[in-house]
């Protein structure tokens, strides 16, 4: 198992986060956390994968469909030696996003306003995804995105064994009702 530390500042952005998340919601209403103690749960629950990952070596990952955040921003606040472009194609989503990258100068953070098929790519090292589609569906939306050595980090419900038939190079760890699923080597063709 890989181990990683967070950066010293992460608590303290990530409590500036919710705090700013919070406020947004009650105008705009982009996410189903409407208390600090739901949006510190998306938190811990988009970071937790992270202790499984080889990421010291990772450069450039994607997140698809980060709607308020969850986990494509916490990533980026977690990892800021990597750069990340979030893909999230709802405009208020994706002015929240703006608004938190400035607000928390995350500067190792891109919002792409479209969905993830119709962006320009390029071969990314970690693409993850949160309570988007399924796991076959997603890897084909991202397929552009996927090269021999990218990780695909999908945080998935009780019915990822049934999602992942048929597909080899995956990895389940579970906590509660989480089912984090990393896959290496994902054949494309
Ligand atoms: C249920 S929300 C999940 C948001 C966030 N990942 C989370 O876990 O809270 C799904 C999001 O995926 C976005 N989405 C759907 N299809 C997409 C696509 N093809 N490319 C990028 N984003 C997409 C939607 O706009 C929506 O905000």
């Amino acid at each position: 198992m890989a181990s990683y530390t967070l950066p010293a500042h992460f608590w303290d952005a990530a409590e500036q986060f919710a705090t700013l998340l919070l406020q947004y919601n009650q105008t705009h209403n982009i996410s189903g956390a409407k208390t600090k103690e739901a949006v510190m749960k998306n938190i811990e629950d988009s970071i937790y994968p992270l202790q499984f990952l080889h990421v010291t070596t990772m450069k450039r990952g994607i997140d698809v469909g980060t709607g308020a955040g969850f986990p494509g921003l916490l990533l980026a606040l977690a990892l800021p030696h990597m750069h990340f472009t979030l893909f999230e194609p709802i405009a208020k989503k994706s002015a929240f996003l703006h608004l938190a990258k400035s607000a928390l100068e995350l500067y190792n953070v891109d919002v792409c306003t479209n969905r993830v098929e119709k962006a320009p790519s390029f071969e990314a090292d970690l693409i993850s995804s949160r309570a988007v589609t399924n796991t076959k569906v997603l890897i084909k939306l991202c397929h552009n995105f996927i090269a021999p050595h990218t990780t695909l980090l999908f945080y998935k419900g009780e019915y990822v064994e049934e999602e992942i038939k048929g597909l080899s190079n995956c990895h389940v760890y579970q906590r509660d009702k989480r089912y984090y699923l990393i896959m290496e080597q994902v054949n494309v063709a």
